[in-house]
């Protein structure tokens, strides 16, 4: 299997109204892509198609080389969707909660012993297991909402905006979990409308706005996209006034920007004049430490801001 997700020329509307135009996009087995867009743009719309909750009105979606069209119940068995919007138990144990989905899958009751214990323990909530689900804070509610997911140990995980309302360390911490799903061998599809809070997460991205595909590829890629002027980012142990002038003597240097309440500097070069090899030659013949050297990868925000279109859409 190639893809474990396929979508081709998906167009979808709600009466006259267009929510995707035509998207294309391949999501690789094994992979932690992000699914990117401004509000409005149609990330649920295509979770939705994906996770078979929706019927394709134009266009190819294949899951797992399945057609969504004709195999929803193959297609259900591997999947794991976690909305943007949960609604829980509340009044249920964490326990109780995740055992009850257990026994929706038919697994008997040794099974979901051991399930509901897997599934705790992989989302580290083994120490909340008897406490009530509507006293739990949002971020560990998120968390047993990823235990109810991966009750029937699905390939391919589905998360509709998993980190929206929790605090950095709550965010950082799914992360984690998110990464060690990876590492298990899943594949995890993950929706958000900032990019940078995917970034060092994810291996691949697909931009979407207006219900067009604008990006999909290697998350690297996009940050390196090739600039007339590359763009070397540095620091170097010279007191702050003397950087400049070292550095403006350098060939083929175009401009030095500093960089706002840092140290560092950001060094424009004209290609046809150095390359980055000569250029860090140069600068290790200035005779000072060099304490960071690296090629500056194109901000995120900036690639985002390129990508997609200004305004909401209502
Ligand atoms: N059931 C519906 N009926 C009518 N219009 C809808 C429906 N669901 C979505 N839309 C519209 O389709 C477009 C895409 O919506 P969708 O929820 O897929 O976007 P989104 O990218 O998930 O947005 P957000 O980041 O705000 O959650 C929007 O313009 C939305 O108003």
């Amino acid at each position: 299997m190639e893809h474990v997700i396929d979508i081709k020329n998906v167009s979808h509307l709600f009466k006259q109204h267009r929510a995707l135009d035509g998207i294309t996009f391949q999501v690789a087995p094994q992979s932690l892509h992000g699914f990117v867009g401004p509000n409005g743009a149609g990330k649920t719309t295509t979770l939705k198609l994906i996770c078979t909750l929706l019927k394709p009105q134009m266009g190819q979606i294949n899951v797992f080389d399945y057609d969504v069209r004709s195999n929803v119940k193959a297609i259900r068995r591997r999947i794991g969707y976690m909305p943007d919007h949960f609604s829980m138990y509340r009044q249920m144990t964490v326990f109780e909660y995740l055992d009850f989905f257990g026994a929706a899958y038919g697994f008997s009751l040794k099974e979901r012993n051991r399930i509901v214990g897997d599934v705790l323990a992989l989302t580290d909530m083994d120490g909340r297991k008897d406490d009530f689900i509507q006293g739990l804070s949002r971020g560990m509610q998120q968390r047993v909402s990823l235990a109810r997911v991966l009750v029937n140990d699905p390939d391919l995980l589905l998360l509709d905006e998993p980190a929206s309302g929790l605090d950095p360390r709550a965010r950082i911490e799914l992360m984690e979990i998110l990464r060690e799903l990876r590492r298990m061998g899943k594949t995890i599809f993950i929706s958000s409308h900032i990019l940078s809070e995917l970034a060092e997460l994810c291996d691949s991205v697909t931009i979407i706005d207006r219900g067009k595909t604008k990006y999909s590829g290697p998350m690297e890629a996009l940050l390196d996209e090739k600039t007339e002027t590359p763009t070397f980012r540095i620091r170097v142990d010279l007191p702050a006034d003397e950087v400049e002038a070292a550095l403006s003597k350098i060939n083929g240097v175009v401009s030095i920007q500093p960089m706002e309440g840092r140290s560092d500097v950001r060094v424009k070069l004209d290609p046809t004049l150095t390359d980055s090899n000569q250029f860090l030659g140069d600068v290790i013949n200035l005779g000072c430490n060099i304490i960071n050297f690296g090629r500056d990868q194109r901000h995120l925000n900036e690639a985002f801001m390129d990508l997609t279109e200004r305004g909401v859409r209502n």
